[in-house]
């Protein structure tokens, strides 16, 4: 377990340009699984979590060839299904969630896809039913093992249906997508995802011959197609990153430019970050944000009442951006009640801000209401470890801004998502150095 040693309290100054999207790579890696011939991806982020399902894809027998800086091909044209049920297999396959995806697209080309319950970050009960259901629909046989939590579907064939998902799921989308492009005849899925992300596989897939229709909405039509062939696909930048440099730039009262955010597919982000106080100019494709030397203000509703600011699946606001917009709220002139919906675990760290001085009362583990300090009083710095990805780039933005020396552990959970960020902070002049354990 590594630690960041951060010592806290200098304002940051320079640009910074987001890393190609955790979760979308997620998505399009699996999607490599659909076709043999090659595939050429840009923007890939150099993070664990999508190194990991490189390795894997490796495993499997993907040929894999670095391009350049961020860019690799990959051509599944012989792979070894053997390692699917592997002792190996039940390790290496749990190691993240975004692997679950890779089931949808083997399941449909080889007509069997397995995978280990996924482990990963303590945030709340995460099932699988959408996926599986979704897979059952188009003829599927679905197994699960439960000594072993390892799940299984397998199908002669899969034939198109009409379906209402359960619940928007992401990855549940993607997944029950990448089955139904090679499905015979057509198939609907209702209440479907449609971030970006979403919207960026379908572009991808519809590139590689599939025919998918109804693309950013909650319903997609898709004719099956009987083969996939090769294209060449680059991610868009990271929205959870974007959203991570507003909150460190605003808490830090330091002036800093995104560069290249792709505005477009930002979706309510950026007037969230409004109505905290937080001023973002558009310039071109970059965010400009000044530094927020008299801090910011929390607006209230039209009504006066205090502001909610809660998740909702898109194009309402990512769960995944709350944890960094709490941290922001400490420090800012207002109050404000953060409502994380979809995940039951994920506000359980707002003890470590308590501990560091902030004004927090967690209601229920879905709630918790935020009394900004307005910056009269500084977060004290403290020794914490991250339970999860989003946490922990909270609690770095946190030690950022405090008084003093703090340090985080567990960091491979913001090295998760996080392309080298201690060069990148270090480079718009914070004082972070990584003990290396
Ligand atoms: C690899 C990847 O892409 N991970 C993202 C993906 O996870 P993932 O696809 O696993 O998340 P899901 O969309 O399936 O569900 C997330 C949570 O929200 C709940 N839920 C979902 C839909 C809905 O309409 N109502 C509802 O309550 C689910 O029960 C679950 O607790 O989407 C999540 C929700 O944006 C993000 O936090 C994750 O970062
Ligand atoms: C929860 C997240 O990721 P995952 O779904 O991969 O665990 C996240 O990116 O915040």
């Amino acid at each position: 377990m590594s630690t960041f040693k951060i010592e806290g309290g200098f304002k940051l100054k320079g640009e910074v340009y987001a890393q190609g999207a955790k979760n979308e790579a997620l998505q399009i890696l699996c999607a490599v699984l659909l076709t043999p011939e090659k595939i050429v991806l840009s923007n890939i982020p150099d993070i664990i979590d999508i190194n990991k399902l490189i390795e894997l894809l490796g495993k499997l027998g993907v040929k894999i060839e670095k391009l350049g800086p961020n860019k690799m091909s990959f051509q599944a044209d012989e792979l070894d299904l053997d390692y699917l049920i592997s002792d190996d297999f039940k390790t290496d396959g749990k190691a993240l969630r975004g692997s679950i995806m890779m089931v949808g697209p083997l399941l449909a080309r080889f007509g069997k896809g397995y995978i280990p319950k996924p482990g990963g970050d303590k945030i709340g009960r995460r099932r699988l039913d959408t996926h599986f259901d979704g897979f059952i629909k188009l003829g599927a046989t679905f197994r699960y093992n439960r000594e072993e939590y390892f799940y299984g579907v397998e199908a002669e064939k899969l034939v198109g249906a009409d379906m209402l998902l359960d619940e928007a799921s992401v990855t549940g989308t993607a997944n029950i997508l990448m089955a139904s492009v090679l499905a015979e005849g057509v198939t609907t899925i209702y209440n479907a995802a449609c971030e970006p992300y979403i919207q960026q596989l379908c572009k991808m897939l519809n590139s590689m011959g599939a025919k998918i229709q109804g693309v950013g909405s909650n319903l997609l039509t898709i004719e099956g197609v009987t083969a996939l062939k090769g294209c060449e696909h680059t991610m868009l930048p990271d929205m959870i990153e974007i959203g991570s440099w507003i909150g460190l730039a605003a808490m830090t009262q330091s002036e800093i430019t995104i560069k290249n955010v792709g505005w477009e597919h930002l979706g309510v982000i950026p007037n969230t970050f409004r109505r905290l106080g937080i001023t973002l100019e558009k310039r071109g494709d970059d965010i400009y944000i000044p530094a927020h030397t008299d801090g910011y203000e929390i607006q209230n509703f039209i009504d006066g009442s205090i502001l909610t600011i809660a998740d909702a699946p898109w194009p309402g606001l990512t769960p995944d951006l709350l944890s960094v917009i709490l941290v922001v709220a400490t420090q800012a002139r207002g109050e404000v009640l953060i409502h994380q919906k979809m995940f039951e675990s994920r506000l359980f760290f707002v003890d470590k801000l308590i501990d560091m001085g902030a004004k927090i009362i967690l209601c229920d583990p879905h709630r918790a209401v935020i009394i900004g300090h307005d910056f009269k009083s500084q977060l004290k710095a403290t020794k914490m470890s991250s339970p999860d990805i989003r946490a922990g780039i909270s609690l770095l933005i946190a030690a950022l801004s405090a008084k003093g020396v703090s340090e985080i552990q567990n960091i491979e959970q913001i090295d998760r998502g996080y392309e080298a960020i201690d060069d990148r902070l270090r480079a718009l002049g914070a004082h972070i150095e990584r003990i290396e354990e």
